[in-house]
């Protein structure tokens, strides 16, 4: 049997319909403009009226007739006026177009739809972490009431939760570091990933706290700080960590921002950094940056061990003692180092012990800076030498009665080559880039209280000093600038700091031999 055609209205009908709809809703709208201020002044008139017919109601009997009669009496005031009847009517449209606005929109108060769906997500999230099966009245059960645990909170323009006060079971185990870890992890991807959070956890009142933090800024480059001698800036941190600010130009731009400013010399408790991270982190460049602020008030040696020539730009400079990157000249220059330090150390005792001031031979700091020491240990090892590392005993544990700062650079997959002095004095600690938690808890003695961010820009990374808080940190942008990626900015920025170029860094040290020194003396004399 032939198939007949639809009809044409089925067949394109429900375009055709969607048209007349649209149409329909556009005149609607079209006319509503149009209305609205006859459908204010209406809506006005019919509460004046509504409100005259109440007051009416509401007034005693006795006392209508004098009512009626006032309102008689100012009828015919107005009638009898010139252009009365025309005022009047102005004033009642006035009257009732105010009358007739738009009630305000209510204020939201609590969380909207997609906000309460959020936290009973999050909540429901919580439950198996938060609940034992024997717990009589659960805080956290499937299907329980979020609004008991989720105190306070707000929300991004995104929707996004921004600050969250969680109450936690009592016997919630959040003396364990595991435990904290496994909430914080949940909590990263619930909230959302690509932000960082920090976690503060209230043990006393079973409370976490968290927040979403801002960004650090990237585009802080190496420029004249302004600290005092012996403060050096390993970088820039939050707020919230630090009591002190820096005034810094960031472009065009001139700002205050926070630092982490690491403090050497005599009264230091961490007279000596230890950097860890990944290839490519930033660490060259952070040690850079600590040489070319040491360079403003001491003299520097570098050892190198990865002989790259990323300090190229430091050899022959003012204050730059020598510049090694072969294993020969790493062990002389330690040696001498070792020797130079024992020669600060007996000299600054002989003036104590003979009343008189420090002398000033002894008053400008040493730094030693060491690139990778693994690598050059290696070399050692295979050509029957000592490690290098070996010689940094003596700086490292008289350094700072000395003037002798030690900062040493190692790769995080290295520092089981770092020997046990390395580690034992090199009290503040910074990791750059990408690090496991159990990396962080090695270097930095305890895991930050914030979540990594999910890219790493290059020079960020977390500082501790000592037994202090753990700081996030993004270090100002150092490059080599003889490196032809470096951009004209970054390369202008470094040489502006780059001290005059001076005499081979070696004749200074000839220059300077060191005293004859017995070990056993500065050993006996450091421990008085
Ligand atoms: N704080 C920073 N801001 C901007 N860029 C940086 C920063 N630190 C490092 N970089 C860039 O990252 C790259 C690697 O830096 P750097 O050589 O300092 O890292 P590294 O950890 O020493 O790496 P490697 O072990 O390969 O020498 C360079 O291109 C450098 O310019």
């Amino acid at each position: 049997m032939a198939r007949r055609p639809l009809p044409r209205i089925l067949s394109n009908g429900s375009a055709t319909i969607a048209r007349s709809r649209d149409m329909a809703r556009t005149a609607a709208d079209g006319a509503t403009d149009v209305l609205h201020p006859l459908i204010t002044i209406s809506r006005g008139l019919r509460r004046l009226a509504g409100a005259g017919r109440h007051k009416w109601a509401d007034t005693p009997k006795e006392r209508r007739g004098p009512l009626l009669f006032m309102v008689a009496a100012v009828v015919l005031v107005v009638v009898f006026i010139p252009y009365g009847p025309l005022l009047a009517l102005i004033t009642l449209m006035a009257a009732a177009a105010w009358k007739g606005r738009d009630p305000k929109p209510p204020e939201q108060t609590g969380p909207d739809d997609s906000q309460v769906q959020r936290l009973s997500s999050l909540y429901e999230a919580l439950v198996p972490y938060f609940s034992v099966a024997d717990d009589p009245s659960p805080l956290y059960a499937h299907g329980g009431d979020w609004e008991k645990t989720f105190e306070t909170f707000d929300f991004d323009g995104d929707g996004r939760v921004d600050r969250i006060d969680i109450r936690y079971p009592a016997y919630f185990t959040d003396g364990e570091a595991a435990s904290r870890a496994r909430i914080e992890q949940l909590l990263h991807a619930k909230l959302g990933r690509g932000r960082e959070y920090h976690f503060a956890w209230d043990e006393e009142g079973n409370h976490l706290t968290v927040n979403v933090l801002d960004p650090l800024p990237t585009d802080i480059a190496a420029q004249p700080f302004v600290t005092s001698p012996g403060e050096t800036v390993l970088g820039f941190t939050d707020g919230t960590g630090v009591q002190r600010t820096l005034p810094v130009v960031a472009g065009e731009e001139e700002r205050d921002v926070p630092p982490v400013v690491w403090r050497t010399g005599v009264r230091s408790t961490e007279p000596h950094l230890l950097i860890a991270g990944q290839p490519g982190s930033g660490m060259t460049s952070l040690l850079r940056s600590v040489a070319l602020q040491a360079l403003r008030h001491g003299d520097v040696l570098i050892i190198e061990g990865s002989g790259t020539g990323d300090y190229a730009c430091l050899v022959g400079r003012s204050g730059v003692l020598a510049v090694e990157c072969g294993l020969a000249g790493a062990l002389t220059s330690l040696e001498w180092a070792a020797h130079e330090t024992e020669r600060r150390l007996i000299s600054a005792n002989r003036a104590r012990q003979a009343g008189h001031p420090t002398p000033d031979d002894i008053k400008r700091p040493l730094w030693i800076l060491l690139d990778r020491p693994s690598a050059l240990g290696h070399l050692a090892a295979a050509d029957g030498r000592k490690d290098p590392q070996t010689l940094l005993q003596v700086p490292l544990r008289h350094g700072r009665a000395a003037g002798v700062t030690v900062v040493v650079a190692e790769q995080l997959d290295s520092l089981d080559a770092l020997i046990d002095p390395v580690r034992q004095h090199t009290r503040a600690r910074v990791v750059l880039g990408t690090a496991a938690p159990e990396e962080l808890q090695d270097v930095l003695g305890t895991v930050p209280q914030t979540t990594p961010t999910a890219e790493i820009p290059a020079g960020r990374g977390y500082a501790r000093l000592g037994t202090g808080p753990v700081h996030r940190l993004q270090v100002p942008a150092t490059p080599d600038p003889y490196d032809d990626a470096t951009s004209e900015a970054h390369r202008q920025a470094v040489a502006a700091l780059l001290p005059e170029r001076s005499t081979p860094g070696d004749a200074a040290m000839e220059a300077q031999p060191p005293v004859e020194a017995v070990p056993d003396e500065a050993e006996a004399l450091a421990e008085r």
